[in-house]
Formats: structure tokens, C-alpha cells, sequence
């Protein structure tokens, strides 16, 4: 029976990964995910998905490993399934770039994706501009596919949606017995946390059909990431920027970088183009607190602030959270689980 009312708020990647293990993983749970917009109106959404991390700076570096592989491994199984096209999971092959040597050649989820290697002089020449390159397949998870699949999943376990805006914990606390905080830059809001912040990010979709391979330079602003219906050409990191409107002349600044990199885009249709802000932190918040709302002391587990990097990491700090709801259920009183 479903005694323990868990409430998941928010419905990017990050939320119903959670909810999804959650109401998987623990039968006693009614898991209800709301948020004020969905598929495909997220962040997530436009992010081009692809499985690729930068390390966080006060996190264990294990801890970080950890995440990376069990999101890998998690996608890897589905890109390997007949799962794949509906997914919209895959394998994705190509180079990182760098136009100068990084002091870390080899970054820490190097031996999780498949075939890393340093790039020969030779496959270097295409590019005059970089010295030094990475050659890896990893994975792409396109998001317009991969959250409406994962909402299939959450339901096929009993978990239920609601559309609405939370405009304080205090509104749930009389509905539910543990909350679960995945609310990306909205947390800014709903919990009062100042340190997340925005990082803005356009990319455009443009028709290269003949384009197989990805291409991104180190510095993380240029980038072609090869998709299902098309190439996602990006991009940019402007801190603290909150413009969600396209802006052109960032339009033409990504059609010049990347077709210095790959001559032939200067030919491919421009598609659409797309404004999104990266919830980041300096670390992402994925801890467990109590919260004294309306008079009660109620459980509320974090899991946001992942940055450009929410894709990647969304499974594995997902389990992270799920065994933090464990304990939260493992605390508490044997009425409130009956
Ligand atoms: C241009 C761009 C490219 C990217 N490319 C990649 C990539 O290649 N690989 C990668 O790993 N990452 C990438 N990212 C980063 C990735 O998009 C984010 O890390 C990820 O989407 C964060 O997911 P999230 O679920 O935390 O947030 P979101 O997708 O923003 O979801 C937040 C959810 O919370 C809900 N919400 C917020 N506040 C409230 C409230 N008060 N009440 C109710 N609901 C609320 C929202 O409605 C939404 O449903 C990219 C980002 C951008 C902008
Ligand atoms: O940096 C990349 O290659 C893609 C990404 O994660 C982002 O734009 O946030």
C-alpha cells in the first residue's frame, strides 16, 4: 500500500529522473511531480544533451565519477535498446578540440565513455587553429524525446503529474509528507538560494544531414553536436544573463565559429534558434534538510543547480536522491508509514 505522499517539483531532466527512481525503487511511495511547465517548454528541452562534464569544485572527485558513470551506464543500456529512437538516446562519436594543450589531458569520466584517446597530428590537420585534441564516443540524449519517455515510465509506476506553480513550500506541506526539490534556477525562488544563478545559452538547429561527427572546442563555446532530425550548433556562456529572446548577433557568432571549424555549415538552412539559462551553482545542492513549514518539520531532499551539465549528471545524482528519501523514510515515525 502507498502511505508516504512524496511531492517531486519540477519536470526537467533532473525531476523526473528522481521521480522516476523514486517511484520505481520504493512501492510505498505515492510520488506526485508538479511543475509550472513540461515537455517541451524546459530547459532540458533545448540542451543538446550531449554526455559530457566539467569537474565542480568543492565535490569529491569520486563523488563525481560516480555520477558521471551511473548516468553513462544508465543511457548506455537504453542507446543499446530498442528503447533507442524513442528515447531519442544514442551513441555519439567525435573530437574536443583545444587550441591550446590543456594541463588535464584527460578529464576524470575519460575511462567511462568508450574509446578515449588523444587525437593524431594527422586528424588534428583538419583543424589549424587547435594543437591538441580528444577522440571519444559518448552519448546524446535529446530531451523532447527522452522526458516524454521518462513520463511514460514515471506513470507506468503509479506516478501521477500535476501543472502548477509552487510558489512556496508551505503550499505542500499539508499534502505531502517528504518534498523533493528539483526546480533547477527556480530554486533561486522557492528556497531563497542566491547562489544559483543563470547562464545564458543559445544554440541554433541547422539542416547538415551529412554531418555524423561532433566537433567542440575546449573553451566550451563553440560546438556542432550531430542530433536525430538535426545539428545543434552552439554556443554561449554568459553568466549572469537572464535574456531568455534570441539574440542575432549571437546567431552570427555561432554560424562564423562553427563554420571556421567545418567549412560545409556555411551551406546547411538554419532551422530554428533557441535561448536557454543553465541553472548553475558553483556546486550542484543535492543534500537533504529539514524544513519546519506550517508548524511541521518536513523532510525536503535538494537536487538542483547542475549547470551545463544536468544531462549528464541527472541519473546519477537521481540515485543520490532517491537513497536520500530512503533515509528520509527510514526516520520517520511508524505512524506516518502505515
Ligand atoms: C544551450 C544549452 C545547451 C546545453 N547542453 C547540454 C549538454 O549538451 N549536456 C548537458 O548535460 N547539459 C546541457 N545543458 C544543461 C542542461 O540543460 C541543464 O543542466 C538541465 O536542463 C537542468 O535540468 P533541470 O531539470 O534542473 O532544470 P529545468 O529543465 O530548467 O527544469 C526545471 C523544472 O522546474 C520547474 N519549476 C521551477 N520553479 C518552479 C516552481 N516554483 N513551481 C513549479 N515548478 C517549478 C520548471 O517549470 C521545470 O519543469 C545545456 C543547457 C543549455 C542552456
Ligand atoms: O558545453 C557543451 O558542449 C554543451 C553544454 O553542455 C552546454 O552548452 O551547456
Amino acid at each position: 500500500m502507498k502511505t508516504v505522499r512524496v511531492a517531486v517539483v519540477g519536470a526537467g531532466v533532473i525531476g523526473f529522473s528522481t521521480a522516476v527512481c523514486i517511484a520505481e525503487a520504493l512501492p510505498s511511495c505515492s510520488v506526485t511531480l508538479l511543475a509550472d511547465k513540461f515537455s517541451p517548454d524546459t530547459t532540458s528541452d533545448g540542451a543538446a544533451g550531449i554526455l559530457f562534464a566539467a569537474k565542480f569544485p568543492d565535490i569529491p572527485l569520486e563523488r563525481q565519477r560516480r555520477w558521471f558513470k551511473d548516468s553513462f551506464d544508465h543511457l548506455l543500456a537504453i542507446a543499446q535498446s530498442q528503447h533507442s529512437p524513442e528515447a531519442g538516446v544514442m551513441l555519439s562519436s567525435g573530437w574536443q578540440i583545444f587550441k591550446e594543450v590543456p594541463a588535464d589531458k584527460k578529464p576524470f569520466w575519460s575511462e567511462f565513455v568508450i574509446g578515449f584517446r588523444s587525437m593524431t597530428d594527422r586528424e588534428l590537420k583538419r583543424f589549424p587553429d587547435h594543437k591538441f585534441g580528444q577522440a571519444f564516443t559518448t552519448i546524446k540524449c535529446e530531451c523532447t524525446s527522452y522526458l516524454p519517455w521518462l513520463e511514460k515510465r514515471f506513470r507506468k509506476a503509479g506516478g501521477q503529474l500535476q501543472q502548477r506553480r509552487v510558489t512556496s513550500l508551505d503550499e505542500l506541506s499539508s499534502s505531502y509528507d517528504i518534498i523533493v526539490n528539483c526546480s533547477g534556477l527556480g530554486s533561486k525562488m522557492l528556497v531563497g538560494d542566491n547562489q544559483v544563478y543563470p547562464v545564458r545559452g543559445q544554440v541554433l538547429k541547422v539542416e547538415a544531414p551529412w554531418l555524423q561527427h561532433f566537433i567542440r572546442d575546449g573553451d566550451g563555446k563553440t560546438y556542432i553536436y550531430p542530433g536525430v532530425h538535426s545539428v545543434t550548433l552552439g554556443g554561449t556562456r554568459q553568466e549572469g544573463d537572464w535574456r531568455l529572446q534570441v539574440d542575432e548577433g549571437d546567431t552570427e557568432s555561432i554560424l562564423e565559429r562553427c563554420s571556421r571549424l567545418e567549412p560545409s555549415l556555411r551551406e546547411a538552412k538554419v532551422l530554428s534558434k533557441w535561448v536557454g539559462l543553465r541553472p548553475s551553482r558553483r556546486n550542484p545542492r543535492v543534500e537533504r534538510e529539514v524544513v519546519q513549514l506550517q508548524g511541521r518539520r518536513v523532510p525536503v531532499v535538494h537536487n538542483y543547480g547542475h549547470g551545463g551539465w544536468g544531462v549528464t549528471l541527472a541519473w546519477g545524482t537521481a540515485l543520490v536522491a532517491l537513497g536520500l528519501v530512503r533515509n528520509c523514510l527510514r526516520e520517520m515515525p511508524p505512524q506516518a508509514k502505515l
